[in-house]
């Protein structure tokens, strides 16, 4: 099947947009867990998305230095929500591969700048650079997916039921605050 320009989603958030945690217990954005990557992320121009991750002690493989399989998680959060904010199909990383070129330290911060490369079906194509400690740093790890759209029962199936209502609920509460239908009674 023949690889076609991404098609951004209508309703897709416009560029400058803050993305928020898609779920609080993520390991990539999450705020629950402090060891997590806590990265953060905003819609570019022209189907990309930007992201930072800040390497802390916990982070660690070699004494000083980021472990490359946690790098690799920041890459797969990176296009992860670049395909789900962007396309908004739910979709799973299928095939993740990086290229590590220079060590990353703890104390620094990776600026990952991921664009969508195209669609093949259920097949989507993405790739990232990320820059060591500025938007234009030199480049220390580059990543490109495939990520596969699957139907919500692949979440409801395989996941865990409970935890999905949580964040089912979680987005509605979000969605009425966003529009003005909500308020705190005990704020
Ligand atoms: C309802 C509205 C929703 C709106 C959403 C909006 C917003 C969401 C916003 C934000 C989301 C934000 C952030 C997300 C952040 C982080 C994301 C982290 C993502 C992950 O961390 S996720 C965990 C790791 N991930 C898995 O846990 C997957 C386990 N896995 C499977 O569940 C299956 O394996 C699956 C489903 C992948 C495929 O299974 P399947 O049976 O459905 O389909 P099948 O096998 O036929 O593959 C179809 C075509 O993909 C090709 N293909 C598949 N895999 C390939 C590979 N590795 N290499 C090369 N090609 C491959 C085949 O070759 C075929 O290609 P072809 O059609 O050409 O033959």
């Amino acid at each position: 099947m023949d690889v076609e320009p991404p098609a951004v989603h209508p309703k897709a958030p416009t560029p400058g947009t803050e993305l928020g945690i898609h779920f609080d217990e993520c390991f990539g954005c999450g705020d629950e867990f402090e060891a997590g990557l806590h990265l953060r992320s905003r819609i570019g121009e022209a189907q990309t998305v930007y992201s930072e991750f800040t390497v802390t002690a916990a982070h660690q493989g070699a004494p000083g230095l980021a472990h490359g399989g946690l790098l690799a998680c920041a890459f797969d959060e990176a296009l992860g929500s670049t395909v789900g904010n962007l396309l908004r199909r739910p979709a799973v990383t299928g095939k993740l591969e990086t290229d590590f070129r220079r060590p990353v330290p703890v104390g620094s911060t990776l600026y990952i700048e991921a664009r969508l490369d195209g669609t093949a079906g259920r097949k989507i194509y993405a790739s990232a650079d990320g820059h060591l400690d500025a938007p234009d740093g030199p480049i220390a790890v580059s990543a490109r997916a495939l990520f596969v759209a699957v139907g919500f029962e692949h979440f409801t199936t395989h996941g865990d039921p409970a935890a999905l209502k949580k964040l089912a609920d979680a987005q509605e509460k979000a969605k009425r605050v966003r529009e003005g239908r909500d308020w705190e009674i005990n704020p």
